[in-house]
């Protein structure tokens, strides 16, 4: 399969899934359009990252790609571009429950399927030393909301409701359970 991402991550659960993955990261800006919703946001950045990578390609090979948001008091957050962005995002989920969607596509020529995944996360109260030494780690820059459960952001997370995988980029059994529902449709 050809992912169509630059997220280590997400490479790493497609391959401990058992997949080739050959990584062709599209450049797609992501800017959300004027009143678009988290949700439908989500979809359209990871069809568009699909179909860019997709054109350019000759081989018959299932294209995934996938977007991932955090969504608190309707406010999309996503990476954050310096420090002060990451700590006022923290400040923002501290305490407090939010939402994060990932959205993921596979695409094959003219056949092209989307879903979403939402995620329900709490984080315990945070002071502003914590949030400082966390950001400091360096861990939230790339990552959606300044933060990445899978590593010592876990530290800051008191409760999630929903997919794990799916806050770190790709919710897998849906993944590959749309896959197998796409292949077996092609038959
Ligand atoms: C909330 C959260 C996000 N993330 C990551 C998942 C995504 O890689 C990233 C959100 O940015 P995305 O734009 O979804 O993905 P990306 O820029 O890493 O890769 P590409 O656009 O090429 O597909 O945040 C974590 O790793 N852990 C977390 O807990």
């Amino acid at each position: 399969m050809i992912l169509a991402s630059g997220s280590p991550r997400r490479r790493e659960m497609m391959e401990q899934m058992g997949f080739k993955v050959h990584v062709r990261p599209s450049d797609i800006p992501e800017i959300p359009d004027e009143n678009e919703g988290p949700m439908a946001y989500t979809r359209r950045l990871c069809e568009e990252k699909a179909r860019s990578v997709s054109s350019n390609l000759d081989s018959d090979l299932w294209v995934l790609a996938a977007d991932t948001v955090v969504v608190q008091d309707e406010k999309i957050l996503e990476k954050p571009g310096d420090f002060e962005h990451a700590v006022s995002m923290l400040k923002l989920l501290s305490g407090r429950w939010h939402e994060v969607i990932t959205s993921f596509c596979w695409n094959r020529a003219d056949v092209l399927r989307v879903e979403s995944v939402t995620t329900r996360v709490k984080f315990w109260d945070l002071d502003a030393k914590t949030i400082a030494d966390y950001v400091n780690s360096g861990e939230p820059m790339d990552k959606a909301g300044a933060y990445g459960i899978q590593g010592l952001g876990g530290l800051l997370v008191e409760e999630i409701e929903g997919s794990f995988h799916s806050v770190v980029g790709l919710p897998i059994s849906h993944v590959v359970r749309m896959l197998n529902a796409l292949e077996s449709e092609s038959k």
